[in-house]
C-alpha cells in the first residue's frame, strides 16, 4: 500500500505559505522527511495524519482517501507528535492500557497481551509500573512509539524524535524505528540529516513549503559525487568565499573553517574534492534553492 501525495498547498489564515504544490510518492518502508526550522514539516505531518485540513490537492492511501475520510485514516494510522505530552503521575502500562481500550480494544485480557507486547518491543517492560514522570527522553519517546503501534497501524508518522535523545538512546530509538519500518510506511520528519542517512531507504528534502527533491538517498549521494570540494580557509575569509563560490556548508574544526562547495568543476587551487554525503545533498540542495529565490546582482 502506498501514501500518494498530489498537489497539496495551504495557507495558514495569517498568509502563511505552509506547503505548496507538495507532490510525494511513499513506500512501505521508511521515508525520512528532511527540512529546516519551519520548512513545513510539522504542517505535512499534521495534514496526512487528518489533524488538519489542506487548501488544495489529494493524499490517497491505498484506495483510501485520506482528506475525505479522516475517521478511516486514524484507525490506520500511529501518530507521535513532535511534542508528546504524558501524564507523569501514571505508569506506563496503566497509560497504554487506557490508550488501548480508546483505540476499541476492549476485552481486557486481549488488551494486557498487546500492552505487555507493546512494552516488551519498545524495552519498557522492566520499566511498565514506573510514573512516566521518572522516564527519562528517551524511555518517554519509546513509550510514544509503543501508543502509536497501538492497533497495529499501517501508517506511522513520527515527528522529530531524537531531538534531545543521547546517543545511546538515539541508537536503540533507531534500532526499533528501523524493526517497526520493515512491512509499513513510517515518515519520519527531522532536521537531522543522520537519522535519514541511517534509516531510510527513501527520503523528501522540503523548504519554504515546497520539495526540493525526492528519491533514495544513496543515489542522491551518487548524483552529486566529483561535484564536493572543501578547503579550510581563515575565519574572515568566509565573506569572501561566499561571494565567489557555491559554499554549501561551513563548519570549525579545531578552530578552523571548513567549507564546502557545490561545483561541477575543480573551484581553484587550494580546494581537495571530497566524498560527498547525505549532508552535502541536502545543503547544495537548499542553497541552490535559496540562489533561485534571491538571484545574486551581476554588475555590468
Ligand atoms: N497554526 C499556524 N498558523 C500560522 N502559521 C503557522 C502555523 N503553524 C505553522 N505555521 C508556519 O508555517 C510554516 C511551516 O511550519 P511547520 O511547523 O510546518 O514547519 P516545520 O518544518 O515543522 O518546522 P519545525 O522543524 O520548526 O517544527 C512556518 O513558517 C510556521 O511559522
Amino acid at each position: 500500500m502506498n501514501l500518494v501525495i498530489e498537489h497539496l498547498s495551504k495557507t495558514y489564515p495569517n498568509g502563511t505559505k505552509a506547503l505548496s504544490d507538495v507532490n510525494l510518492r511513499i513506500e512501505p518502508g521508511m521515508f525520512g522527511l528532511l527540512g529546516p526550522n519551519g520548512a513545513g514539516k510539522s504542517s505535512l505531518m499534521r495534514t496526512i495524519s487528518t489533524l488538519q485540513e489542506a487548501d488544495q490537492g489529494s493524499i490517497r492511501l491505498g484506495d483510501l482517501d485520506v482528506l475525505a475520510n479522516p475517521d478511516r485514516v486514524r484507525q490506520v494510522l500511529g501518530y507521535l507528535p513532535q511534542e508528546f505530552g504524558v501524564y507523569p503521575k501514571v505508569t506506563a502500562a496503566e497509560l497504554l492500557d487506557h490508550f488501548a481500550v480508546l483505540k476499541g480494544i476492549s476485552n481486557k485480557s486481549e488488551r494486557k497481551q498487546v500492552v505487555d507486547g507493546l512494552l516488551q518491543q519498545t524495552n519498557l517492560y522492566n520499566v511498565r509500573n514506573k510514573n512516566l514522570g521518572g522516564y527519562s527522553g528517551g524511555m518517554k519517546q519509546r513509550f510514544g512509539i509503543a501508543q502509536a503501534l497501538l492497533g497495529n497501524p499501517r501508517l506511522i508518522i513520527v515527528d522529530e524524535p531524537t531531538a534531545g535523545l543521547d546517543p545511546t538512546e538515539r541508537n536503540r530509538f533507531h534500532n526499533l524505528l528501523s524493526e517497526i519500518g520493515e512491512d509499513r510506511i513510517v515518515i519520519l520528519s527531522t532536521h537531522i540529516v543522520s537519522d535519514v542517512s541511517d534509516l531510510c531507504r527513501q527520503f523528501a528534502i522540503i523548504n519554504k513549503g515546497q520539495v526540493l527533491y525526492t528519491g533514495d538517498p544513496l543515489l542522491a549521494i551518487e548524483e552529486i559525487r566529483g561535484q564536493i570540494w572543501r578547503r579550510t580557509i581563515g575565519k574572515h575569509e568566509l565573506d569572501s568565499y561566499q561571494q565567489q563560490f557555491a559554499v554549501i556548508s561551513s563548519r570549525l574544526f579545531a578552530g578552523q573553517t571548513i567549507i564546502h562547495v557545490h561545483s561541477l568543476a575543480q573551484p581553484g587551487n587550494g580546494f581537495e574534492s571530497v566524498d560527498p554525503t547525505l549532508e552535502d545533498v541536502y545543503f547544495a540542495r537548499i542553497h541552490a534553492a535559496e540562489q533561485v529565490a534571491t538571484p545574486q546582482v551581476v554588475n555590468g
